[in-house]
């Protein structure tokens, strides 16, 4: 049974992992290396708070479900049932506090990654207990987006995956296990498809930046929180979707690099939000205003998904 969980990297999942996590009734240590990235943390921390308050998910009983932050991670992961890694997606890095944590936990700990895609088999070569080494992907922000990926890799006992899915169900979270250890599992396989074909038109001048958002949002996005994409297939009809995969698919693009555009834009530090320029400019106004009203909209989408509206 798990009830202590340590949370290894604080940037942008983890003050949102923990939260959710703790008023799932579960005690929590945070820990960072960077001692700025705990200070920020706290703050993120009380904002993903209100957040699940107006999403309606009840604190539990006093004493019980906490967070604490450390900045010793020998202190964090002391008598963790799961540690779950959450730092950059570098595999080094990664093997790096898997290193540092191998003996400092149980060999009964379970420890997940938070990886958006690197395979778990490769990850789990860096630790002595790989049957214990699972992937818990969760998706961004995650105090909100209930679905979480948990997949297994060549070394992961089932029992592993079966203790991590019921702990995901348990605290009223949705569990998808990925059968196969693909890179990228299947969220973001999906995402990457899309993204691929989205950066494409917009470099290719088929279509504006903010009107391409227009067109998925309101067009696929919309349409796709309630109708996935297997029942979207039927919806339409697959003798449609024959149709038109059977001259639209060789037009798509394939290409295998990162874009262009997007190389140029990493190159001059133009990271998005984190760095006040991407795809658009954002003031540090503009920034807390869009991230209060996105929250605000993904709140009330999801109480009406929920039946909750
Ligand atoms: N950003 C996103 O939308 C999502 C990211 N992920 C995955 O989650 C993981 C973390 O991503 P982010 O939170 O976006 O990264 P981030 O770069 O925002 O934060 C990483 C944190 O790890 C800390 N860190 C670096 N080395 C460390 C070490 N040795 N020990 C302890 N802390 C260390 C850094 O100080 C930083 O605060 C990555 O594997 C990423 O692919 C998964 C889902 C969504
Ligand atoms: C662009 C992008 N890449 C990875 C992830 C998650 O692993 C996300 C997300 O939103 O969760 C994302 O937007």
């Amino acid at each position: 049974m798990i009830r202590r969980i340590a949370i290894i990297g604080l940037g942008t999942m983890g003050p949102g992992m923990a939260a959710r996590l703790a008023r799932g009734g579960l005690q929590v240590a945070a820990y960072d290396v960077a001692p700025t990235a705990i200070e920020r943390a706290r703050s993120m921390l009380s904002a993903a708070e209100t957040v699940l308050d107006a999403l309606g998910i009840a604190s539990p009983s006093a004493g019980v479900g906490m967070v604490r932050f450390t900045d010793d991670i020998g202190d964090a992961v002391s008598g963790a049932d799961l540690v779950i890694e959450n730092v950059p997606e570098n595999i080094s890095v990664k093997a790096d506090v898997y290193r540092t944590i191998d003996g400092l936990i149980a060999s009964d700990t379970i420890v997940a990654s938070d990886t958006s895609g690197i395979p778990i088999t490769k990850l789990q070569a860096h630790i002595s207990h790989p049957e214990r080494m699972v992937g818990m992907h969760w998706s961004n922000p995650p105090h909100i987006i209930p679905m979480i990926e948990v997949i297994g890799g060549e070394r992961t006992a089932p029992q592993t995956v079966a203790t991590i899915r019921e702990l995901i169900r348990s605290i009223g979270l949705l569990p998808v296990v990925v059968k196969k250890d693909v890179p990228g599992f299947v969220e973001n396989r999906v995402l990457y498809a899309l993204l691929r074909e989205a950066v494409d038109l917009v470099e290719r001048g088929v279509i504006d930046p903010e009107d391409l958002d227009t067109c998925v949002s309101w067009g696929i996005g919309y349409k796709i929180a309630v109708i996935g994409p297997m029942a979207l297939l039927d919806m339409a009809g697959l003798d449609i979707y024959k149709s038109v995969s059977s001259f639209l698919n060789a037009d798509l693009s394939n290409r295998d690099d990162v874009a262009p555009m997007v190389l140029e834009k990493t190159n001059a530090s133009k990271f998005g939000i984190k760095s006040g320029e991407g795809m658009f400019s954002y003031t540090p106004e503009q920034t807390k205003a869009l991230q209060g009203e996105r929250a605000r909209k993904l709140v009330a989408v999801r109480r009406i998904l929920e039946g909750r509206g």
